[in-house]
């Protein structure tokens, strides 16, 4: 096993609620204000920390340079001790192992990396990309298995064969079943984080540690309570938030993430209403969902 970095084993960051930040933008390049705001929002609210250029923050769609500029702009409106990790985007090892090594220049808090989407490797190639990623980087490592967007999942063993390196400290799951979260949870040492947010309940009622979740830009202070009631063994009244929740999840889920999320915060004024193509903006059916979804949460 590799030994910890002293940042590794402050393994109690990777639990909670975390929130993969969207990108804001103003006629097309990125709105620094509406971003900074955003993020002291969203860490008054208790957030435990943010993922800058996911999946949600529209990572692939962002050059390198504004890939830096966005986790930048984080850490200048946060402090150097609010944690904030940032997503992969890279597809294949070599560019990614490059590209690891300069984000290690930011010390983030993590590298949230993705099985690579298209390409569908093996479990060995797999681990392989994952752990070059890993050395190159030296920081924590969350992986992320998201099947549906990337048509690869990483199966258990593998989980396991990764998680001897103490540099890998968590997994996003997405969209697996109850069977395969509870043997991550029970079979791994990892933190076990839920990325698909209809599922943040049932994870943490599993024994999950938490979840890096776009749909907790709406309400983060709920999200937080729920998690926080769960922690307390406050069953009955996490449920009653879970339950309150659902509606909007569904919503926010409705059309491409982060499209409604960035039509809601546009109608109240937070931030335009933009995304970068292929990502269209929200429709108006969707936006009038997501407004009374936002109603009915009081
Ligand atoms: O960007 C992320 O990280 C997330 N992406 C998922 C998706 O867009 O499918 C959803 C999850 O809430 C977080």
């Amino acid at each position: 096993m590799t030994a910890a970095n002293p940042a590794t084993t402050r393994n109690s960051l990777f639990e909670g609620i975390w929130v993969p930040i969207v990108t804001p933008f103003r006629h097309g390049a990125i709105d620094h204000e509406a971003l900074q705001a955003l993020a002291r929002s969203l860490a008054a609210d208790g957030i435990k920390g943010l993922i800058a250029c996911a999946t949600t923050g529209e990572g692939s769609s962002l050059s390198q340079d504004e890939q830096l500029a966005v986790f930048r702009s984080l850490r200048e409106a946060l402090g150097p001790d609010y944690p904030i990790g940032i997503g992969m985007a890279e597809i294949a090892t070599a560019p990614a192992v490059a590209w690891a090594r300069e984000l290690a220049g930011l010390q983030p808090a993590a590298l949230l990396v993705a099985v690579p989407p298209y390409l569908r490797p093996s479990q060995d190639g797999m681990r392989a990309h994952f752990e070059a990623i890993t050395e190159a980087a030296d920081l924590p490592v969350i992986l992320y298995n998201i099947p549906y967007r990337t048509g690869a999942s990483i199966d258990l063993a593998t989980v396991q064969a990764l998680a001897t390196d103490a540099r890998i400290v968590a997994i996003k799951e997405c969209g697996a079943s109850l069977e395969r979260l509870h043997a991550l949870i029970t079979r791994t040492r990892l933190k076990v984080l839920a990325g698909d947010d209809a599922q943040i309940f049932s994870v943490l009622c599993l024994g999950g540690h938490g979840a890096i979740s776009a749909a907790a830009h709406v309400r983060p202070d709920l999200y937080v309570r729920m998690h926080a009631l769960l922690k307390d063994q406050r069953l009955d009244e996490a449920r009653l938030i879970a339950q309150r929740l659902q509606p909007m999840i569904a919503a926010l889920f409705a059309e491409p993430n982060p499209g409604p999320i960035k039509a809601l915060f546009a109608a109240q004024g937070r931030m335009r209403d933009e995304v970068r193509l292929p990502l269209l903006p929200a429709s108006a059916e969707c936006l009038s969902r997501v407004q009374a979804a936002w109603k009915a949460l009081g």
